[in-house]
């Protein structure tokens, strides 16, 4: 610790403002600097609760606590901590979706790196001014698939930053050891692009060509400069997301959590959702509205899953549905991706029906899996709703779109469409539902569970590579934790307040997992255990 004086008193990261006791003033230059109180960090936590709690809406909160963490990081965590039900929708989704759309008005101080086009010849250069040396995570994004509200350019910004804090709330990832990026590769966003005040690189957005060379000079600057880096993509365009994935997984530690993070807590969230309904999932008829990465991402794991439960390839794929904006996926369609005409069913299967929209397919099939990945507000409208709860005792029901304005469908609407019967999980919060005087908290399956687990299990365990089978053991590790399979009445998933407990738990299974799979050096389970369990950072001042 090597600062004195304001310099000391102004880093984030080691301040502890007025709590810096007298001697700790003298010895360190601050004598005459601050009033001459000398708080606790819980009398801190207190003060700063209370100015949160008077602030007038949610984005005024989100700017208040994005301020807190420019000012002294450790505060900050030590307050999230405290009320994490609370502040999670304020720092994360959905607050931080309004955040993304209003970046440039509420823009305050500069965080993280900003990777610009018109920069690329000095890409190393811009990695070396990185604020930290050491780096475990990085995410990254390019703003182009915010959330379910599109191409925000350099607004996305407020994406990385609100992940990695989620990193080192949930999964004790120190805040000095993360970075958030935006690649600046313009917008197509008309309204940011002409808005007097955006701060973003004022261009259309690069052509592929140019577009995959500055992503390749990307990650090259990042290898030469970290070489041991988790870089996590987040929001791409599924068009982008893909083939960044395809490219990279086997030649970095990197994982995309739209596609893969998403498909591991939808996994784990079903574990629950299907024993509680009493019908494995190889035994139960699964529609996916939206056929982007995140969908198919979660299709990819459900379908190795009902392998896992005894099905071939092919009868797994038989019992899955695909709806996008232009109805089922079928394979005498000329439009779908590689990884979409996978889920393709047999046109003949379809044949005499009356349409392939969502609600044809609820007629049709005996479905008791219905997940939304559309972005489509309001989807799952009464009438679909009724037709399968028609059909299932315990229909099976996940809007997962973010945030709250995207959602298929709202808890309260499927709770009383299906009179109570539905397993629900969303992807944004939403307030408990009520049903005869009893209030139910409804889980939220968002990638959140996952990622946080990952990056502690990958820096504690020192993994080169995220494998499948480690998504698939986190996935797995969180479906056991559901507490609706103790009690059928209990949310899907764990409740906030033990996350970062059962995050712990998960990195253990992935660490071990990363060992078995020869991508991480070779320790014992207990050590891994231990290991991961020492190197949580706290927020404590030190
Ligand atoms: N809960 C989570 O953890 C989580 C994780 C990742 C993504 N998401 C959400 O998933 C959504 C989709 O993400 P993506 O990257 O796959 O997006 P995307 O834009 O690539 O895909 C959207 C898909 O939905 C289809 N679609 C759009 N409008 C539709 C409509 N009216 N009817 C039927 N289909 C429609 C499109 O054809 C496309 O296949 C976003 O809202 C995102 O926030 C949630
Ligand atoms: O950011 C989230 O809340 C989840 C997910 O990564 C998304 O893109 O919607
Ligand atoms: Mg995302």
């Amino acid at each position: 610790m090597a600062h004195k004086g304001r310099a000391r008193l102004f880093d984030a990261l080691t301040t502890k403002g007025t709590a810096f006791t007298h001697e700790e003033r003298r010895e360190l230059g601050l004598l005459g600097l601050l009033p001459i109180a000398e708080k606790t960090i819980d009398e801190q936590v207190e003060h700063t609760y209370h100015e949160f709690s008077t602030r007038r809406d949610d984005l005024d909160k989100h700017i208040y606590l994005r301020a807190l963490q420019d000012r002294n990081e450790t505060l900050f965590y030590r307050l999230l901590s405290e009320h994490i039900e609370e502040m999670m929708p304020i720092v994360y989704t959905p607050t931080v979706g309004e955040a993304c759309q209003r970046f440039s008005e509420i823009y305050r101080r500069p965080r993280g790196l900003f990777v610009a086009y018109p920069d690329r010849a000095e890409l190393r250069e811009v990695l070396r001014n990185r604020p930290e040396r050491e780096v475990d995570v990085i995410v990254v994004t390019d703003g182009q698939r915010i959330l379910g509200l599109g191409d925000q350019g350099i607004g996305g910004m407020g994406i990385p930053i609100g992940k990695l804090s989620l990193y080192t709330l949930i999964g004790g990832i120190d805040p000095a050891r993360t970075l958030p990026i935006v690649l600046d590769v313009g917008t197509d966003n008309v309204e940011r692009r002409e808005d007097p005040q955006y701060l973003g690189w004022r261009h259309r957005r690069i052509g592929d060509d140019e577009y995959y060379a500055f992503v390749e000079e990307f990650v090259a600057a990042v290898r030469e400069e970290l070489p041991d880096v988790l870089l996590q993509w987040e929001d791409f365009a599924t068009t982008h997301a893909l083939p960044i994935l395809d490219r990279y997984r086997d030649r970095l530690l990197t994982f995309n959590d739209d596609i893969q993070g998403t498909a591991a807590v939808a996994l784990g969230a079903l574990h629950g959702a299907a024993q509680t309904a009493g019908r494995p999932l190889s035994e139960q008829q699964v529609v996916m509205l939206g056929a982007g990465s995140a969908g198919i991402g979660v299709l990819e794991m459900i379908r190795q899953e009902m392998v896992s439960q005894g099905l071939s390839d092919a009868e797994a794929a038989s019992r899955i549905w695909v709806v996008d904006i232009k109805g089922l996926l079928t394979d005498d369609r000329t439009d779908l991706s590689d990884g979409q005409r996978r889920f393709a069913q047999p046109a003949a299967r379809v044949e005499g029906w009356a349409g392939v929209q969502l609600a044809d397919v609820v007629h049709q099939v005996d479905v008791g899996v219905l997940l939304g990945l559309s972005t489509a507000a309001g989807a799952f409208t009464e009438e679909i709703v009724r037709e399968l709860a028609g059909k299932t005792d315990r229909p099976i029901i996940f809007p997962l779109s973010n945030p709250t304005s995207r959602a298929e469908a709202h808890p309260h609407e499927l709770d009383e469409w299906t009179d109570g019967r539905a397993l629900v999980a969303t992807g944004s919060p939403f307030a408990p539902v009520e049903r005869n005087g009893k209030k139910r908290r409804v889980a939220q399956c968002n990638n959140v569970y996952i990622f946080p687990a990952i990056g502690l299990a990958v820096t504690a365990a020192r993994a080169t590579r995220v494998t499948n089978e480690m998504m698939r053991v986190a996935a797995k590790t969180l479906g056991e934790a559901s507490p609706a399979l103790s009690d059928p009445d209990e949310p899907l998933l764990p409740a906030w307040e033990d996350v970062p407990e059962i995050a712990t738990r998960i990195a253990t299974a992935v660490a071990v997992q990363a060992v078995k799979d020869g991508v991480a050096p070779e320790r014992s389970d207990d050590e891994l255990a231990q290991l991961i369990r020492e190197s949580r950072w706290k927020p404590e001042y030190r």
